[in-house]
């Protein structure tokens, strides 16, 4: 059977910047897939690619993205309106930008319903923990983030889509309202059988709540498995390096190493492996040829070494 979402070889460009040099990504049906990686390193154009939601100065070089078996990227107007419809829902970092603030909130919900054949608003807020008395006949403005997220998640979540992209979703939100908010999110989508793609920085965040982790680096996935797998046992010394930064990874008291070095600026192709320059392990050829992915234990890393690194790279527990 296809996996619900395949990503080959996608290339974008945003003018002379590369932002995607070759993403792969897999989610199957029902998987919870955490998408993590440094700021810049192509998370939100992944993201935005999967609903063909680029921003117009976007180009998009190569690759192909696939929803259900249908060309995303090939799709007419009027069919990509329908894919979206069915199978796709959005959750942006800022919830009020994404919600229209012309109109009240019960009324938003109620377009969307309309298009599904119902027209319980009330028992939608209720789902994401709102009253509908408060809620139903405010305008955006009127409420708070925490508030404004769960109804953009109703919105999102109205029509039961196959496949959820959550783009940072709670980063605006308070510590306390973030878990809550999040734990709306995955409720909803276990109950419907929807997939997730959480675009993240919060590594131990998504080690808690996905079954998957795909670490992106220089506009590529460069390691992909199982959360456990991925996270406890690295294939690709990225992984590693952020792995051992992410706070809830260090014993209280231990002081975190950041990664060292910057994360690349691309103008084209990275000639070979995008990380090597701050890879501890880089040989010759990671710096002129492009790394293939290869299959270790449960993951599969875009790295030379990666089969040799075997046990290698250390995590800190
Ligand atoms: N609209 C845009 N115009 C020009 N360059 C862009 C645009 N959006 C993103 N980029 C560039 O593309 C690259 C990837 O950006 P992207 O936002 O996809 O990464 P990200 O991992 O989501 O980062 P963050 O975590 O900071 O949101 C970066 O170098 C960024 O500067």
């Amino acid at each position: 059977m296809n996996p619900l979402l395949e990503v080959d070889g996608l290339v974008v460009d945003y003018g002379r910047a590369r932002a995607l040099d070759g993403a792969d990504l897999r989610v199957a049906a029902g998987q919870t897939v955490g998408v993590v990686g440094e700021s810049g390193s192509g998370k939100s154009t992944l993201g935005a690619a999967i609903g063909r939601l680029l921003p117009r100065q976007a180009r998009v070089e190569a690759g192909e993205v696939r929803v259900a078996g249908e060309r995303v990227l090939a799709l007419r107007p009027a069919e990509l309106r329908r894919l979206r419809r069915s199978r796709l829902g959005f959750v942006f970092q800022d919830p009020i930008a994404s919600l229209d603030p012309t109109m009240r909130v019960g009324r938003q919900l109620r377009l969307v319903l309309g298009r599904t054949g119902r027209d319980d608003v009330a028992a939608q807020l209720a789902r994401v923990g709102l009253d509908a008395d408060r809620v139903a006949s405010a305008y955006p403005h009127q409420l708070s983030g925490g508030m404004a997220q769960r109804v953009a998640i109703a919105l999102a979540m109205a029509a039961s889509p196959e496949l959820l992209v959550a783009d940072e979703p709670t980063a605006s939100l308070d510590a306390q309202v973030r878990e809550k908010v999040l734990d709306v999110v995955f409720a909803l989508a276990a109950g419907a059988g929807t997939s997730i793609v959480w675009l993240s920085h919060d590594l131990p965040a998504v080690a808690r709540r996905c079954d998957r982790v795909a670490v992106m680096y220089g506009g590529r996935v460069v390691e992909s498995g199982p959360a456990a797998a991925v996270l406890g046992a690295p294939a690709h010394p990225y992984t590693a390096a952020l792995a051992a930064s992410a706070p809830a990874a260090a014993p209280p008291g231990v002081r975190l190493r950041p990664v060292p070095g910057r994360p690349p600026v691309l103008t084209g192709p990275s000639p070979g492996c995008a990380f090597e320059p701050r890879c501890p392990f880089a040989e010759e050829r990671c710096a002129v040829e492009r790394p293939a992915p290869v299959r270790v234990g449960e993951q599969d890393a875009l790295c030379h070494r990666a089969a040799d690194l075997t046990g290698e790279l250390e995590v800190v527990a």
